[in-house]
């Protein structure tokens, strides 16, 4: 399994009685190769979620494994890559120099190709030697997910990676992302508050609700992966069936009748 989360649990201490429960009670596996998307309404513990596979933070309750090792340990063997909302770009440092950054850390030789290979994926290969304070945000998120890719990691942990981009180029990154994680056979944990995308991208999509974070659903996409998804499926029915289901599921409501859609 590339992730476990058991009984996970997560407490912000306030002040007094002011407490906040980010996430009470959380299980998910993420299995090797599978994209599997996170959906809630804002403050549901989405990101927490996310910080917490990431070791940027630790859980009050439960237990978390990644590559069946502990979350610290699975960071400091980086095995994994992120790409969150900041996009988190060294801004002395040229988008070519970005891209490199991981690669350079552990000497990896063919750097140049591989550099160009992956400005050429975001689109970017004619800003390659701009600085990130020369790019618009949507430009600076696509340098840190060439970045995240860089050295072909077996997961990426994503939080709301195409935020700031627009419509176009954001389909255009979801169609290369499913595409590439198909071909590198990463597992992806990927925030999202767009149900188009999450039902897009995913295998499974993980519907949150807040106040305790909780999981309320897990829907199970099915509708095939990676090369097999053309920009055709948008427009299928199955696709709206599927972006229904998550629909009622994030509202409360049991998805019934819908066709292929899992419930579990
Ligand atoms: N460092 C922190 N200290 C105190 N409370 C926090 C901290 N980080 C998150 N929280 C609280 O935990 C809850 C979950 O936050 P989180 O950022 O995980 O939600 P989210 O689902 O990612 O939200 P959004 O969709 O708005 O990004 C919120 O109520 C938030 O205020």
């Amino acid at each position: 399994m590339t992730v476990v989360v058991e009984g996970v649990s997560k407490v912000f201490p306030g002040k007094g009685s002011d407490e906040v429960t980010a996430l009470s009670d959380i299980d998910l596996t993420v299995g090797d190769g599978e994209f599997v998307s996170l959906i809630g309404p804002s403050g549901c513990g989405k990101s927490t979620l996310l910080r917490l596979i990431a070791d940027l933070d630790s859980p009050t309750g439960g237990t978390l494994t990644v590559f069946d090792k502990t979350p610290r340990q699975a960071r400091l063997d980086q095995d994994y890559g992120i790409a969150f909302q900041q996009a988190g770009l060294l801004p002395w440092r040229s988008v070519r120099a970005n891209v490199e950054l991981p690669l350079q850390l552990h000497k990896v030789a063919g750097r140049k190709e591989r550099v160009n290979e992956l400005l050429e994926m975001v689109g970017l290969s004619d800003f390659a030697d701009r600085y990130p304070d020369e790019l618009s945000g949507g430009m600076q998120q696509r340098v840190a997910i060439a970045r995240a890719f860089a050295e072909k990691p077996k997961l990426l942990l994503m939080d709301e990676p195409f935020g700031a981009l627009d419509e176009m180029t954001r389909e255009r990154m979801q169609g290369e992302l499913v595409r590439l994680a198909s071909e590198s056979g990463a597992a992806v944990i990927f925030v999202t508050h767009s149900i188009p995308e999450a039902v897009f991208l995913s295998d499974r999509v993980v519907v949150m609700s807040p106040r305790p974070g909780r999981i309320r659903e897990i829907l199970s996409v099915d509708l095939g992966r990676g090369v097999d998804r053309g920009e055709g499926l948008r427009e299928d029915t199955s696709f709206f069936e599927r972006v229904s289901a998550v629909r009622e599921a994030l509202h409360g409501g049991a998805p019934t009748g819908v066709r292929g859609v899992e419930t579990r």
